[in-house]
């Protein structure tokens, strides 16, 4: 099997400051890689790099594209870029708000990614919406309802469903259990390793919360100062820590 995503020296730098540094892996079709670390580690920036959020200033992603194979995704143009992230790949952002359009329905919120890839029959985007709202336990009855009427995790779900829709290759995920009650993150964390599970999906998730990376990541990498300080398998990773950082990580998460 080839890899979906091949990542090689990816580098970003702030002025002086280093953003990530030296970051190379490969991720392969189904698996679902966490990315841990404290607060400024460079989670962020590699997973921005990634998505091609951020230009990286050095460095290599090779994407295993449905329709043209592998393409290098720094180089690419920005218009093959936006519809990869329409097809290909999707996003998850912490805050349900910056990936939703929070004055569309949540029909449309689902609809629009089916629009965007060209479905342009009503009764089967409004079937599929419906079918999404389910899988991701919102009530077919509040599909005309905006967003801004749902609770946070309810909008959550509904991001999730939008880009999940268009069946993308790999998911990117920020935090996506960050910023609600501890309840509302079980029940969210329980949905999202179902809906993981059983489609397979490749994903890429940001967390500093090491619950979420053992419920959903196959493989984890341990960050620290821009740099990947620890990798390997989940459960080997968290039950025993071989750089002195991720034992402190994973013991500070023991005590509390
Ligand atoms: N726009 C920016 N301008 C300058 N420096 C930045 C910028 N964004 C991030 N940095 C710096 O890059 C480093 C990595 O930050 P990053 O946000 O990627 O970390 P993180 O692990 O995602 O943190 P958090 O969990 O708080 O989001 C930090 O030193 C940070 O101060």
């Amino acid at each position: 099997m080839s890899p979906l995503l091949q990542v090689a020296g990816i580098e970003k730098r702030y002025g002086a400051r280093i953003g990530c540094t030296d970051v190379s892996f490969d991720l392969y079709p189904g698996e679902v890689m966490g990315i841990v670390g404290e607060s400024g580690s460079g989670k962020s920036t590699l997973l921005n790099c990634l998505a091609g959020h951020l230009a990286p200033d050095a460095g290599r992603v090779i994407f295993d594209t449905r329709h043209m194979g592998p393409v290098d995704t720094v180089t690419m143009s920005e218009p093959e870029r936006r519809m990869l992230s329409r097809t290909d790949w999707a996003f998850v952002h912490q805050h349900a708000r910056d990936g939703l359009r929070m004055s569309v329905s949540a029909g449309g919120n689902i609809g629009e990614r089916l629009m965007a890839v060209g479905d342009r029959h009503y009764g089967r985007i409004r079937a599929a919406a419906l079918d999404w709202l389910d899988r991701v336990e919102i009530d077919g009855a509040r599909i005309d309802d905006r967003p801004s009427a749902f609770s946070g995790g309810m909008q959550q779900r509904l991001q999730i469903a939008r880009n999940l829709v268009t069946g993308p290759r790999l998911v990117f995920m920020d935090e996506p259990t960050g910023g609600l009650d501890v309840s509302v993150q079980a029940r969210l964390l329980d949905l999202l390793r179902g809906l993981v599970r059983r489609m397979g999906l490749s994903a890429i998730i940001v967390t500093h919360d090491l619950a979420v990376v053992r419920l959903l990541a196959d493989r984890l990498m341990v960050m620290k100062d821009g740099r990947v300080v620890e990798s390997g398998l989940t459960d080997q990773v968290l039950d025993d820590p071989q750089h002195g950082y991720t034992q402190l990580l994973v013991s500070s998460v023991l005590q509390v």
